[in-house]
């Protein structure tokens, strides 16, 4: 397996051909393309957006991608959008890992929805999924109509051969496969758990920093986007569209992975979160989890986001006379959270890596009674150095409605409230 390559930056007007002189010049659709090639525009966004919203690729490919034959609908299994089945639950929630399948279970088959807001028809909120696998895909490629895929690995390393590049991912890095794209996931080392937010809103892009100034949090430079690169295979193989919550089946002759050379800003992309610039209080108090802010999708109220992708990296706590980890608090945003290494600073136990939480719109929740008594007894003169950890939230407008199979799961645990329940009454009345 070759090193995939990699241009920088994040929304860039790329420009990358695995052929030399593919790429049209002073133009996007010749009469003839180079090389016997089709051209071809894949938009993901509105053709009138505004400029800085507008995302769309000329891909130069081998076949277009409207050669396949009819699609057939799939019966729908774990992986769905329906977020109507069970009623929403003010309860907080927390689920163990997923284990690995004990059948041959590839990425598709894999992912397995815990809830999510919104939907594909109105193009707001995100569905939000797990997945296990322990095979590659082999022979069968998938696209997302309904939403572009943030997927955040756990366990095992994932080779995502795309049409217009091949990203390797592992636990720590993320990437993001826009609406549409078509791709394959390998496994590196056999077996994979991991999250995905399914976006049915606006695009995922960067936080603006505000007086935070130029620099800070996820920096443009360290995203990256493949190289073209390319298959030309000729066989019997699958072609799996997710549209409006369902999935469909189509045969397909040729790899879709077929796109000799690319031009444009709708491309996948990858991010090491280990390159965050992590910043914090340097005085009192724990600031709110916004300030750390990978990833954030608009809605249509200006700092209200439809969805935001946040992780809690290693850092040092320094705020004196404070209490140092996440408050308790109540939040008219909703909560799913999920553990990628480590602990949480706010939960001593029962939130282990691969696990998941959801914390809904004003439920009260924070640190549990260990985290709490350790918080308030620390000596908060000497700064505190959080290491090895790196836990994420999926922070969404909307209420996020568990699914009935995350309701009934047996990872869900039924005592999770009970970590509360040791908080001391302190208070003495006034004497
Ligand atoms: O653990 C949580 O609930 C997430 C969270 C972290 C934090 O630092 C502040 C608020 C918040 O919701
Ligand atoms: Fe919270």
């Amino acid at each position: 397996m070759t090193t995939p390559g990699y241009q920088s930056g994040f929304g860039n007007e790329f420009a990358t051909e695995a052929v030399a002189g593919t790429l049209p010049v002073g133009q996007n659709s010749p009469q003839r393309v180079a090389h016997g090639l089709y051209a071809e525009q894949l938009s993901g966004s509105a053709f009138t957006a505004p400029r800085h919203q507008n995302r769309r690729s000329w891909l130069y490919r081998i076949r277009p991608a409207a050669q396949h034959s009819p699609f057939v609908e799939l019966p729908t299994k774990a992986f769905h959008n329906r977020f109507d089945e069970a009623p929403a639950t003010p309860n907080q929630l927390r689920w163990d890992p997923l284990p690995m399948p004990s059948e041959p279970t590839d990425f598709l088959d894999g992912l397995t929805t815990m809830g999510g807001n919104g939907g594909p028809a109105d193009q707001t909120g995100c569905g939000i999924h797990l997945y296990v696998a322990n095979r590659s895909m082999d022979g069968r490629f998938f696209y997302d109509a309904d939403g572009e895929l943030l997927i955040v690995p756990q366990q095992g390393r994932l080779r995502i051969a795309t049409e217009l590049g091949v990203l390797d991912v592992q636990p720590l890095e993320i990437a993001v496969i826009p609406r549409g794209i078509r791709f394959r996931v390998e496994l590196t080392d056999g077996e994979a758990r991991g999250y995905v937010a399914e976006n049915f809103g606006a695009h995922l892009h960067l936080p603006d920093l505000g007086p935070i100034g130029a620099n800070g949090l996820a920096n443009s430079r360290d995203f990256l986007t493949p190289v073209a690169s390319f298959e030309d295979v000729d066989g019997e193989f699958e072609l799996v569209a997710k549209f409006q919550g369902g999935l469909w089946s189509a045969r397909i002759d040729h790899s879709p992975l077929d796109v000799v050379a690319w031009h444009g800003n709708y491309a996948p992309y990858k991010y090491d979160l280990r390159l965050f610039n992590t910043i914090g209080s340097i005085a009192v108090d724990h600031p709110d989890p916004s300030i750390f802010t990978v990833l954030t999708s608009a809605s249509d109220t200006p700092g209200t986001a439809n969805m935001d992708f946040v992780i809690f990296p290693p850092r040092w706590l320094v705020a004196e006379h404070t209490f140092r980890p996440p408050y308790f608090h109540r939040n008219v945003a909703s909560e799913f959270m999920g553990l990628i290494d480590g602990a949480y600073d706010a939960k001593a136990g029962g939130f282990v890596p691969g696990g998941s939480s959801l914390h809904n719109c004003m439920s009260g929740h924070g640190p549990d009674a260990a985290s709490f008594e350790k918080a308030s007894a620390a000596d908060t003169s000497k700064p505190d150095h959080i290491t090895g950890t790196m836990a994420f939230m999926f922070e969404t407008r909307k209420v996020i409605r568990p699914t009935t199979q995350a309701l009934s799961s047996p990872q869900l645990q039924g005592d999770y409230y009970e970590c509360w329940r040791g908080l001391k009454k302190h208070y003495k009345g006034n004497a």
